[in-house]
């Protein structure tokens, strides 16, 4: 039996872990197979039984995972299915998923402790003594929620400055995101790592995906009527998500600069839209179709003459990072572009790409419900429909966007080219992960030319 090494803890569970971590939502290196895992760096924050161990991983040498393993001997049913293998004649197993060892963890982060080279620190606001539960919606990291406070535990932390750290203290105060409460920070690595971040929890808050896809169920299931004539009308609402937006911008560019670009950079742009376009067209062959009106709605933004203005902005904005509460809409999750490096990140980019990624959101809560997906032309009367409600409520939130930001459909060029390269990442993205629903931004472009 294998005595328990924190520091080669995943080699020593070797097969056993790989085919944990596959599994799981967080793994990215997905579609081919993974061969190897070791530990960079492991301590372990509470010794004992229950014992937690923190590691990070890194599998086939790539961007190292955060790892959080308990260990105990016996291990309640309730644990069962969190259990990943066994050493030592102990279990090893996902600590995030045992309440016991999590609170534990509040008790470090508001000790404000340094335990091995990690950082713990939470406002003292957070409700002490709590027990957790793990957030139940899929997503990319590991949230726990601790009555008032939320807690992300990043699964592949980004080396160097964490853009959503860094851009919930810029907006600190603002009305439209959650606010900050804690961070847990790897001090070891020669720049600091963001392991985790707390922030007040929105008891009342409801995915803006859900309320836009209720009223669209509405809408569909009752068929005679237009969209301004059924109850759940969400028109209103896409209409102060749009002013929401346009706060967040301001407060944005206010804090962190603005800047101007004129037409090198917006060629520089347009080249980076066509190189995207030419890796999706190499994996995606029913794109193929569409590459020269995606190409010359891309060419155009090179004939603007009227500069830009960029700053900081959300970077990955749709209606799953957008929560209604019962004072009014907020953006979470402002970790940036998905599958950019942070360097790419960090780069301002024009507040058009934010629209462009909600109008975009709009037309898949639209389109979504309809049958088969992949013939809309089967059902003309729910078309329409969806259609009526993707306009009205992409109108209703530019109108929102205006009424304290700079008007998105006065930048049309732009804004469409932005909407095709976002549509066209959501080609690959659906490619890949979702394939029922690749129909979806297909037929937007589609639509759009
Ligand atoms: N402050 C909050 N209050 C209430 N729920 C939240 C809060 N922050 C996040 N959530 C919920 O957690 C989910 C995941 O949060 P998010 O920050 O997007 O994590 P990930 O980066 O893993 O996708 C959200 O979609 C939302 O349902
Ligand atoms: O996990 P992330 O929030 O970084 O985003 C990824 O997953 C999203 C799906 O959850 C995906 O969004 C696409 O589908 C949404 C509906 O599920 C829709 O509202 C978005 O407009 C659409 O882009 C996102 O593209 C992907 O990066």
């Amino acid at each position: 039996m294998t005595v328990l090494r924190p520091t080669e803890l995943a080699e020593d569970l070797g097969e056993e872990l790989l085919r944990w971590l596959v599994g799981q939502r967080f793994f990215r290196t997905k579609g081919h197979a993974v061969t190897s895992a070791r530990t960079l760096r492991s301590s372990i924050l509470i010794e004992g039984d229950p014992a937690l161990v923190h590691a990070m991983v890194s599998v086939d040498d790539g961007a190292p995972y955060q790892l959080l393993f308990g260990v105990r001997e016996n291990v309640p049913d309730v644990l069962a299915h969190a259990v990943i293998g066994e050493l030592d004649g102990r279990a090893v197993y996902d600590a995030p998923q045992d309440p016991e060892l999590m609170g534990a963890l509040l008790d470090l982060l508001l000790g404000q402790e340094d335990v091995a080279g990690l950082r713990f620190d939470a406002d003292p606001s957070v409700a002490a003594g709590t027990r957790p539960r793990q957030i139940g919606v899929e997503q990319s990291n590991t949230s726990l929620i601790y009555g008032n406070a939320i807690l992300k535990l990043y699964r592949q932390p980004e080396q160097g400055r964490n853009r959503d750290v860094d851009l919930h203290r810029a907006l600190a105060g603002n009305p439209h995101i959650a606010a900050p409460l804690g961070v847990l920070t790897d001090h070891r690595p020669q720049e600091p790592v963001v392991l985790g971040f707390m922030q007040r929890f929105l008891p009342d808050a409801v995915e803006g995906w859900a309320t836009a896809t209720a009223s669209v169920r509405d809408l569909l299931a009752e068929g005679d009527l237009h969209a301004d004539e059924v109850g759940g009308d969400f028109a209103g609402e896409s209409g102060r998500l749009g002013t929401a937006v346009a706060e967040v911008h301001n407060a944005l560019a206010e804090a962190t600069g603005v800047r101007e670009v004129g037409q090198e950079e917006l060629a520089a742009e347009a080249d980076a839209m066509h190189a995207r376009l030419d890796v999706v067209l190499s994996e995606v062959p029913s794109l193929a179709s569409e590459e020269q009106t995606l190409r010359t709605a891309f060419d155009a933004v090179r004939t603007l003459t009227t500069p830009v203005r960029i700053h900081q902005i959300h970077g990955d904005l749709h209606l799953g990072q957008v929560l209604r509460t019962t004072a009014g809409w907020v953006l979470i999750d402002f970790e940036g572009e998905p599958g950019a490096t942070p360097q790419q990140r960090a780069v301002p980019r024009s507040p058009l790409r934010d629209v462009a990624g909600m109008l975009r959101s709009f037309d898949y809560a639209a389109f979504h419900l309809l049958p088969g997906n992949d013939d809309p032309q089967d059902d003309r009367q729910r078309l329409t429909r969806a259609t009526e409600w993707s306009d009205r409520n992409r109108t209703a939130f530019c109108e929102g966007y205006a009424e304290v930001g700079d008007d998105p459909r006065e930048h049309a060029v732009l804004l469409r080219a932005l909407e095709l390269d976002k549509a066209v990442y959501e080609v690959r993205y659906e490619h890949h992960n979702r394939p029922d629903w690749a129909a979806i931004p297909l037929a937007a472009i589609q639509r759009r030319t």
